[in-house]
């Protein structure tokens, strides 16, 4: 079996940032955070730059590369503190000029930031100014936040840590989870024709009376606080791409994290079902994790201009629509590497906007210690209720020729092509099966539906064609992508989604 990250591929890939670039690079090089990603995972008191080195010891294999850090030497990560500390707001810290208090300038955040530090936002303003998202503290009233957490607390005893295989390795979630749909009929569907990372879901759920209950709360409030951000932060009017429709939340995943070791690694979620520009309204129960947020650098520049050798990067040089400039939100490069902490304590609904899972990434890391919750104790229950957009099921979108339905992912690594969505074939992660080379970019609306798609056809010429002029041309290995599904570069924690 080929290296799946070598030193040599990763400076193949620098070199092609500007031009010849296709998304099949990008999910290569994503390859690589899927593999950190899961090692994090498993390893979460080494640092990422120890972790790629060890990996690249080992000739990518994860495996290896976790038997050998399970003798301890390397640096601990720092910063690993107890879930609750005592910052209360950013406004805080926020001191003008004249030496009175004001509200929180961006420069002041992005200074607190910046890389390598943590900004801790527990002020609801601080985390809607500096963040894609929003909490709502005390959502529900604390009776029946209390029925909820209680029903989750004694369904999760069925939950399971999602398994996946990556090559000859099983790697298992840091934490246990299940997938729950509005109805039986959903969940036939969910069963017989969804398919998360080329494999069918087994365990899908229907709501249970709780969570059917508290549905239609959180779909009032997700839908005031999507009316109120496009009128506070993007100017009156909803994003490219983003859904002009109400938000309705006919799918959730219960996660539960069991003791403060219990985590997520770094990913954004899946868009394949929920299309672009999603929102997802996040329930907390039990105790207080922080969430971590951080911001998806705008690729640097690296001009090589004998790059022109294929077909795709002469298309793609002379294509501007698609040198798409980031947001002015993203505009600085090398940003983005700064961690944003969000405390979200006992019955708090954090709000992932529609910003987020393109332009930014997630994790919940292990803490140290954790104030035990007088219900729960150390253990904390999140229900991330979704959209499954009707004109995302797998019976509308993409098909490639081995017959799974394609992921839908988004180009984040290269400025070429930048914020530019594709589909792609994720059968190369089912055990057993070749990879297929299917991927194809995706059109939408402005309101986000797909067009130009021909339902569940494959169109493999003109795949055939794109990826020979820019993918498999150039020794990508596709079996890279096999970490989370609901993400790019999950690390597999979610296999399922
Ligand atoms: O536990 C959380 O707050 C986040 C969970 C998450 O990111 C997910 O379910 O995708
Ligand atoms: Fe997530």
């Amino acid at each position: 079996m080929d290296a799946f990250v070598t030193r040599k591929k990763r400076k193949a890939c620098a070199a092609q940032t500007t031009s010849g670039t296709s998304p099949a690079d990008d999910a290569h090089e994503e390859s690589t955070d899927i593999k950190l990603a899961i090692l994090s995972s498993l390893h979460p008191h080494v640092d990422q730059e120890a972790l790629l080195d060890v990996l690249l010891a080992h000739d990518g294999d994860v495996e290896a590369t976790s038997r050998a850090l399970k003798a301890p030497r390397l640096p601990r990560k720092p910063g690993l503190g107890p879930a609750v500390a005592a910052q209360s707001s950013l406004r805080s810290f926020a001191v003008s000029s004249s030496g009175s208090l004001s509200s929180p300038s961006s420069k002041r955040a992005k200074v607190l930031a910046r890389k390598g530090a943590t900004l801790h936002l527990y002020d609801p303003l601080d985390i809607s100014e500096h963040t894609p998202c929003t909490i709502i503290h005390n959502f529900l009233p604390a009776e029946d936040a209390d029925l909820l957490l209680r029903e989750l607390l004694e369904e999760s005893k069925t939950f399971e840590k999602a398994t996946f295989k990556l090559f000859d390795n099983v790697v298992s979630s840091p934490h246990t989870s299940a997938f729950y749909v509005g109805s039986y009929k959903e969940l036939q569907e969910q069963k017989h024709e969804y398919v998360y990372n080329g494999v069918r879901m087994t365990d899908v759920r229907t709501l249970t009376p709780q969570l059917e209950r508290v549905r239609a709360r959180v779909q009032e409030a997700v839908n005031r606080e999507i009316q109120e951000r496009i009128r506070t932060r993007y100017g009156g009017k909803k994003l490219k791409y983003q859904s002009p429709d109400p938000w309705i939340p006919n799918a959730a995943f219960v996660n539960c994290y069991n003791g403060p070791h219990e985590s997520v690694g770094w990913h954004s979620d899946q868009l394949t079902y929920l299309g672009p520009r999603a929102v997802i309204g996040s329930l907390s129960l039990g105790v207080t994790r922080e969430f971590r947020v951080r911001r998806i650098p705008f690729p640097p520049a690296t001009p090589d201009p004998n790059n022109t050798t294929t077909a795709a990067a002469a298309v793609n040089d002379d294509d501007d629509e698609h040198h798409q400039p980031p947001p002015a939100d993203q505009a600085g490069e090398g940003q983005g590497d700064g961690q944003i902490a969000i405390h979200l304590p006992h019955n708090s609904l954090l709000v992932m906007h529609a910003e987020m899972q393109e332009g930014w990434k997630h994790a919940v890391h292990p803490a140290a210690a954790v104030d035990p919750h007088p219900v729960a104790g150390a253990r904390r229950i999140n229900v991330t209720y979704r959209h499954y957009r009707a004109g995302f099921h797998p019976r509308a979108t993409p098909r490639c020729p081995c017959g799974v339905p394609a992921v839908l992912r988004v180009v984040t690594r290269r400025r070429q092509n930048w914020g530019r969505y594709f589909w792609m074939c994720y059968a190369g992660n089912v055990p057993g099966r070749e990879a297929c080379a299917f991927f194809r970019w995706a059109e939408f609306d402005d309101d986000g539906n797909p067009v130009g798609m021909t339902g569940a056809q494959s169109d493999a010429s003109e795949v055939k064609a794109e990826e020979g002029a820019g993918g498999n041309d150039r020794g990508v290995d596709r079996g890279g992508d096999r970490g989370g599904d609901r993400g790019n570069d999950r690390g597999g924690d979610r296999r399922r989604r």
